[in-house]
């Protein structure tokens, strides 16, 4: 067992400026050998922005790095590559038809004499790395027989091909389910044995008291706080985050709905290579349905039939009691359905794009005066949702790729709200989002269904989940289980168990 003592990595005073303004001041930032140390803090707060200057990919302003107590120079990626320091890519930068040997060592691959990829000696080297790590899989198979916790670990793997004593991990269980989170973190508690540190970002709370040893808050860019998770509590966390006490909270309101006429009705949807079997229900004006279940039991493909993503091979949609064959977003933003998808930067944002451009993309129509775009009535949409949203932005123009990960999940939110659809569907609506951040979307949720428009939203977090819904759907295996009015629901636990019981 290495003793968690020794300090390892030490950041002094660093500070970095976009655009004149200052979004790193004076950080001070320690980690300790075999220690897992989370970072956290709001949506702009700076997290990515020190972990991209450790990693290399931004140069900071001033300030200074020391690894083990020497100054070192890190000016670019492989800078930091060579001084051991490595980032756990949170989008999988893993290719589902190679093996995991391949993958583990794609473009680093081992070279023969005549400079050809030497297989046997990849996977030979990889056989090796998986042996040291504990995971007991053979290198030769493809990674797409395995779940994504696996896909995680095979990520780390990678990372630690090239013998990182430092890992970053970017909000590594936002698509991971419990049981996957718990093989998670049984791995990190390996690797901190073997005296890796770890840098945990992540916006869940009760995860990082569960594995941090210990945690610095950064609020606008400076340091507020570094303790012993063990002295934290749960508020004194949020607080810190927040800088004030929480507006709203988690807790479940009741709410009456009137359930008369469904706005929506899914009737024995079956798609065979999507897994859909026989799936039926109704969703009421102002009515939140959640749907939860495991990651591959079908959620987001429900949706993303619905949206005309996904087509299916039997089976009846009717909106107001009017049967429509969606077959394409388009088509179904016309039924006045809108999604927030899962995956934001490939389906939601057009990243070189401003703020402003994002918001109004699907309203666009809407806005058309008789000869040109009405631009006054499109800033006063835009600058009222940042308001409400509490959108971190420069301004209406700034592009939408510079945004913080949170705040560009809530561009994708506005945009949606400001196209005011009769039915929502979110999926994932608050990955990625910061803990004041969510209470707000909660709340925002609620006062959409407050005006009659009905909404549907997948959530992996349970809490989240047992917040906002009205009724929840459990999915096993692509097929409804159960659905369970949310008065009947005592506890999360209770829900876990639906989930994975069925
Ligand atoms: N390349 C850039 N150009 C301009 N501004 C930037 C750039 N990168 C980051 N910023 C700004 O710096 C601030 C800090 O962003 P950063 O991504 O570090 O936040 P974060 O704490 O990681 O947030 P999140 O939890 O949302 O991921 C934000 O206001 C962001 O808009």
């Amino acid at each position: 067992m290495i003793k968690v003592s020794e300090v390892f990595l030490k950041m002094e005073n660093i500070s970095k400026s976009f655009n004149k303004i200052k979004v790193l001041k004076e950080v001070n930032f320690e980690l300790r050998k075999g220690e897992i140390h989370a970072l956290v803090g709001g949506n702009g707060a700076g997290k990515s922005t020190l972990m991209k200057i450790l990693t290399g990919v931004y140069k900071k302003d001033s300030g200074k790095i020391l690894i083990n107590g020497t100054k070192v120079e890190i000016n670019e990626p492989k800078d930091a590559k060579a001084n051991g320091i490595a980032m756990v890519f949170q989008e999988f930068s893993l290719v589902p038809t190679l093996t995991i040997a391949q993958n583990i060592f794609l473009n680093q691959e081992p070279k023969s004499r005549l400079g050809f990829i030497d297989d046997k000696k990849c996977l030979k080297r990889a056989q090796a790395l998986l042996n040291n790590l504990n995971i007991d899989v053979p290198p030769a198979e493809t990674i797409d027989k395995y779940s994504v916790a696996y896909w995680q670990l095979f990520e780390i793997a990678k990372a630690l091909s090239y013998n990182s004593k430092i890992l970053i991990m970017d909000e590594p269980t936002s698509s991971l389910s419990e049981s996957e989170t718990e093989i998670l973190f049984d791995f990190m508690k390996q690797l901190k044995d073997k005296g890796i540190s770890i840098i945990y970002i992540s916006h869940r709370m009760e995860e990082v008291l569960k594995i941090a040893d210990r945690v610095t808050i950064l609020r606008n860019g400076e340091n507020v706080l570094t303790e012993n998770s063990s002295n934290l509590t749960l508020e004194q966390i949020i607080e810190n985050i927040v800088g004030r006490e929480l507006e709203h909270s988690f807790e479940w309101q009741k709410r009456e709905i009137g359930r008369k006429e469904p706005i929506l009705k899914v009737k024995n949807l079956n798609s065979k290579r999507y897994n859909l079997k026989n799936i039926s229900f109704e969703l009421y004006p102002g009515e939140i349905l959640g749907i939860a279940g495991l990651m591959g039991s079908g959620r987001t493909e429900i949706v993303e039939s619905l949206f005309g993503i996904k087509s299916y091979d039997s089976g009846e949609i009717m909106i107001n009691n009017k049967k429509v064959g969606i077959e394409s977003p388009q088509e179904a933003l016309r039924e006045g359905l809108a999604l927030v998808p899962e995956n934001r930067r490939t389906q939601g944002l057009i990243l070189d794009h401003s703020v402003k451009n994002n918001i109004l993309l699907p309203i666009l129509k809407k806005l058309k005066g008789k000869l040109f775009i009405n631009d006054k009535e499109g800033r006063n949409i835009t600058e009222k949702l940042i308001e409400t949203m509490s959108i971190k932005t420069d301004g209406i123009n700034q592009k939408v790729k510079f945004l913080s990960g949170g705040n560009q999940q809530k561009v994708v939110i506005g945009k949606w709200i400001a196209h005011q659809p009769e039915i929502f569907l979110m999926d994932e609506p608050t990955i990625g989002v910061d803990i004041g951040a969510k209470t707000e979307i909660i709340e925002l949720i609620r006062s959409l269904a407050n005006e009659n428009k009905a909404i549907i939203i997948i959530s992996s977090e349970l809490q989240e989940l047992m917040a906002i819904s009205d009724r929840i759907i459990v999915l096993k295996n692509g097929s409804i289980s159960r659905t369970i009015n949310r008065e009947d629901i005592f506890s999360e636990e209770e829900l876990q168990y639906a989930i994975q019981k069925g």
